[in-house]
């Protein structure tokens, strides 16, 4: 230890020695440095290799040099900073800034507006994308190349492309006149497995009105490009709405129901639309509930479709017999619903593990047997919110299963109604077995009004006939034709049809080429239907109609099994009616079939009900708007 001291002392007294022998001489010399000399005299050779080491790199000469490199970089950091600081200060006093998440729907508005800038289509570092968000109406169409052969697939010449932001890059445009900055940032979310975006924007101005111009305008372009769009929503098993499907809106004219039905219900839903404040007056919570019930495929989902269309609204699928599902989450969705749409709770009887599922029997069993038969009759070429659904609802939730939602009835109820249930939501409810329903969740204030569905009628017959091969004609305004020809013809005297087809072009395979323009044309005195090449007059079609109507059974034949019968007959309306007694005994002798073996009921016990489509009003709902 004292030889440690000893060795300490003798450094230092040299140390000094060497300083004094510095400050004497004025510079540092590149004689030997006595300090260096020093420690290696009395410190062990690897210690001192060390320290000679040190001195060397931090000699006296060098250090000037590190002090003016520290002073220099330190000098240009702090006009760095000072340049940040100048320039967000200036940011943030000058411009307006704004963020759209790509959760949200005004992320949407804005992709959509975006791509309409005209100064937008010539940037040239640009993220290319499929994405539509919701709308018909992209960006970029891909132009027809016919030297690649795109044009022999149609669908992928009208794929559209969409220029989106390149993520981390920063676009600038000018908006009214103000300069305006665009940055789109991405993010991994580990959650979901799929990227979440933020879009910001920042405007040379303070004026809040031009932001709110902006929004407009982009919430107006959206709408614009909506067109005949509607966004079909689900939510995912984290309780989050998701956009999954862009649907074209299904006409009204296409879904035939006995007179006044679709105009009741579409009056309604607009004047509840339009009566926030009468609610709002009168302490009535914001909201409506229709209950369509009745034999299956009978144009329930079909006319919830159409209407959505018709009120622009988007449709939010709420399936209740999704896996996983209870009261917590249900209410959760239930309450993140938007102000205006439509939500849609399909086969509402078919979800609980207690309670209304408690008498699932064999019968229910034969209704999803004739469901899926009518089904596989009638391919719907146009929805597919039903298909979503219905794998939902052939989930057989039998109780105790230990699979399937865990959603309660008393669960339900309160999500329909409950203390934070969205306002302003149209609900659609469906059922095939309206008599299973709790009579609770059938009460004005869940369900308002309750329209049933039957089986086919003669006039439905009629009207789909029609429809099907000219869904554009107004048919009262046209003569019939002679209906002896027609008759003639119908039983093979006559061979119009023949001719009719053999210029047409029609393939026995049943393929149809499209006409070349897209909506209807008219040749002559034919009219030719968008998709196909048949071509009968209105007039012809309006007397065959009439004799396919007489020849349907009234209420014993689904609507969806009819659709499927004609769509065997696409371009041959003639043959159509001239084997439908054949097809109808032939659906007679399965039916009898399936009675037999104890499954056949479906169609026939709803066709008991009589002939005409029902509408219940819930009595407290008709002195509201008596009263009003
Ligand atoms: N009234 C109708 N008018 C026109 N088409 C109809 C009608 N009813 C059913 N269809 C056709 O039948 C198919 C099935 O209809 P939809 O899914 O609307 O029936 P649904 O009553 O909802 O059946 P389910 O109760 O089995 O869900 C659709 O392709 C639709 O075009």
């Amino acid at each position: 230890m004292s030889s440690y001291h000893q060795h300490l002392q003798t450094i230092f007294s040299r140390l000094q020695n060497a300083t004094q022998s510095f400050e004497t001489n004025g510079t540092a010399s590149s004689a030997p440095n006595p300090i260096v000399d020093a420690a290696s005299q009395t410190l062990p050779p690897e210690l001192s290799s060390m320290v000679s080491l040190f001195f060397s790199v931090v000699s006296i000469s060098s250090l000037g040099d590190w002090l003016k490199l520290l002073f220099i970089g330190g000098f240009f950091e702090t006009c760095r900073r000072l340049f940040f600081w100048i320039y967000s200060s200036v940011t943030e006093r000058f411009y307006m800034k704004a963020s759209f998440d790509s959760s949200d729907p005004s992320y949407e508005w804005m992709m959509v507006w975006l791509s309409k800038q005209p100064a937008w289509a010539k940037t040239r570092d640009v993220e290319i994308s499929t994405e539509t968000y919701g709308t018909n109406n992209a960006a970029v169409l891909l132009e027809d190349d016919d030297d690649t052969g795109l044009a022999r697939f149609d669908y992928k010449t009208t794929r559209k492309l969409t220029y989106i932001p390149s993520p981390s890059k920063t676009y600038t445009l000018w908006y009214r006149g103000r300069y305006m900055s665009i940055t789109r940032t991405k993010e991994r979310e580990v959650r979901y497995r799929e990227t979440e975006n933020t879009l910001c924007i920042s405007i040379f101005t303070r004026d809040h009105k031009l932001l709110r111009q902006l929004l407009q305008e982009a919430r107006r372009a959206y709408i614009a490009a909506q067109e005949s769009a509607l966004s079909i929503w689900t939510a995912d098993t984290y309780n989050d709405w998701n956009r999954v499907a862009s649907r074209a809106k299904r006409s009204l004219n296409s879904i035939v129901l006995d007179p006044g039905v679709k105009d009741m219900l579409l009056d309604d839903a607009r004047d509840f639309l339009a009566s926030k404040q009468w609610y709002n007056e009168r302490g009535i919570p914001f909201r409506r509930g229709y209950l369509l019930y009745g034999a299956p495929g009978s144009g329930k989902t079909s006319l919830i479709h159409s209407i959505a269309g018709e009120l622009e609204l988007d449709i939010y699928i709420i399936s209740i017999s999704r896996i996983g599902l209870d009261d917590a989450s249900l209410s959760t969705l239930v309450n993140c619903l938007p102000e205006r749409c439509v939500a849609l709770m399909e086969d509402i009887d078919a979800a609980f593990t207690n309670g209304l599922s408690r008498d699932f029997d064999e019968e229910d069993e034969d209704e999803a047997a004739v469901k899926k038969i009518n089904e596989a009759q009638a391919p719907e070429p146009a929805i597919d919110v039903n298909q979503n659904a219905n794998v939902n609802s052939n989930n057989g939730n039998k109780p105790g299963n230990g699979t399937g939602s865990r959603v309660t009835l008393s669960g339900l109820l309160n999500a329909l109604d409950g203390i934070g249930a969205q306002e302003g939501r149209i609900l659609f409810a469906t059922t095939n077995k309206y008599a299973s329903l709790d009579p609770a969740l059938c009460r004005p204030g869940r369900m308002d009004l309750h329209i049933e569905f039957k089986l086919a009628s003669k006039y439905q017959a009629r009207g789909l006939f029609r429809q099907f091969y000219h869904p554009y004609e107004k048919f009262d305004e046209v003569m019939e034709e002679d209906e002896d020809e027609v008759d003639e013809e119908l039983k093979g005297e006559k061979t119009k049809e023949k001719e009719e087809h053999s210029d047409s072009g029609y393939s026995s395979s049943g393929a149809s080429t499209p006409v070349s323009e897209s909506s209807k044309a008219t040749l002559g005195s034919r009219v030719v239907s968008p998709g196909s090449k048949m071509e009968f007059s209105v007039r012809r079609i309006k007397t065959l109609s009439k004799r396919f109507a007489e020849a349907v059974p009234d209420r014993e034949l689904s609507m969806a099994s009819l659709q499927g019968y004609l769509m065997m007959y696409k371009t041959k309306p003639l043959d159509a009616v001239r084997n439908l007694g054949e097809w109808i005994e032939k659906e007679r002798k399965v039916a009898a079939q399936r009675k037999k073996k104890g499954r056949g009921k479906g169609d026939k016990k709803v066709s008991e009900d009589g002939p005409k489509m029902e509408v219940k009003e819930v009595e407290s709902t008709k002195e509201k708007k008596e009263g009003k």
